[in-house]
């Protein structure tokens, strides 16, 4: 296998305020990448032609696309048109941008969310397209699946060095604390640090606290990420999770314990649960040599300190995050 992403290339991240964008950029200066960005300020990129110009403009070596509309449960069942239709625009500019200026080599983000509501667990890649997806998030989904088999016909009709990685759920610092909005673990961060801040004597978290979730702390995956650009050449996508899973119930005492809440923890089962359970099966990415290294109470722990000391943000309402 020739070098796939050589010491010192120019890498366009795609999404790097963003939580996942962030972290790759870290992990790729640091490990002595050159990063070139562009803020959404100055290019929209929904905007197919706009995209074009700037990659021929710019012409990375290697192209992250972590930029997508992203959001927890009720983002996404509340804005399908966005999560659909953003997500494919974003795709298309991005993907088809990169291949007609000559980039070679490409990394697309999906997500867990990609595979059967009801998959054999731990979820094998295999198991893509083989069963109903969860409801809540089908349009997300949808658009995800078209980025990977976007990917996979630019390898086979043109050879492109393009990978998709599906990362399951994910958390660590820049993430959304957008009460309504953001996914489950800033928002029990931010729900349990006020709880106990007012003296509330009970927190009520979504649906009945059965579901199983898997966290990977955001700087993993980033390592995953360079891992894979470096290493990996194959067609479909390839899982990155942690490896264990546990009930919301369960995520919920462990936030309340590392924030220091003593209150009591109920649930609200009129929101929406979402999947039972999506844990990856990650052995194709430990083949590779990658393992996480973040365990989850220490992650969350980190987490709380970069939200304290970055001013305790509020995140992304709808309306920012829909602009
Ligand atoms: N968070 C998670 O738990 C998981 C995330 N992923 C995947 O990782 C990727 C990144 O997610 P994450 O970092 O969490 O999301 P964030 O919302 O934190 O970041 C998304 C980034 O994309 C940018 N962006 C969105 N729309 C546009 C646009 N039209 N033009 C230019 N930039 C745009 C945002 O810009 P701005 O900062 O200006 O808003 C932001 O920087 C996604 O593909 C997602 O599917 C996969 C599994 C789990
Ligand atoms: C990454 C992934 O993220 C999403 O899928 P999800 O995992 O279902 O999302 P979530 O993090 O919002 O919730 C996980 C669980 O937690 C429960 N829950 C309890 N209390 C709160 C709460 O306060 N906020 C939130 N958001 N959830 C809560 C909630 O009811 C659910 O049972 C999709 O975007 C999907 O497309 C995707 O890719």
């Amino acid at each position: 296998m020739g070098v796939l992403l050589p010491l010192g290339a120019r890498v366009f991240v795609a999404g790097h305020r963003g939580l996942v964008g962030s972290a790759i950029v870290r992990r790729l200066e640091a490990d002595g990448y050159r990063v070139v960005v562009r803020g959404r300020d100055e290019l929209d990129l929904r905007d197919a032609r706009a995209t074009h110009e700037f990659l021929e403009e710019a012409a990375p070596d290697a192209v992250v696309l972590a930029a997508a509309t992203v959001g927890g449960i009720m983002a996404n069942s509340r804005y399908p048109v966005d999560f659909l239709e953003d997500n494919l625009r974003i795709q298309l500019s991005v993907i088809t941008g990169s291949h007609a200026t000559g980039v070679h080599r490409l990394l697309f983000l999906g997500s867990s969310c990609i595979y059967p509501k009801l998959a054999e667990q731990p979820i094998s890649e295999d198991s893509l397209l083989t069963g109903p997806l969860e409801p809540t998030n089908q349009p997300y989904a949808i658009a995800k699946i078209a980025g990977i088999e976007q990917v996979n016909a630019y390898r086979c009709q043109y050879g492109r060095a393009y990978i998709s990685a599906m990362p399951t759920n994910l958390y660590g610092p820049g993430d959304n604390f957008d009460l309504e909005n953001s996914h489950v673990l800033p928002a029990l961060i931010r729900r349990f640090h006020d709880a106990r801040e007012a003296g509330q004597p009970e927190v009520v978290l979504w649906g009945s606290g059965t579901p199983r979730r898997e966290f990977l702390h955001v700087d993993d995956l980033a390592e995953a990420c360079v891992v894979l650009l470096r290493t990996y050449d194959e067609d479909g996508p390839i899982n990155v999770g942690s490896g264990t899973d546990l009930t919301i119930r369960e995520l919920g005492e462990t936030v309340a314990a590392v924030v220091g809440y003593e209150g009591n923890i109920s649930f609200d089962p009129a929101r929406p649960d979402g999947t039972p359970r999506k844990l990856m099966d990650g052995s194709r990415i430990r083949e590779l040599g990658w393992a996480p290294r973040i365990g989850l109470r220490d992650g969350i722990a980190a987490t709380y300190k970069w939200w304290l000391e970055a001013g305790r943000p509020t995140g992304k309402s709808a309306a920012s995050a829909r602009r």
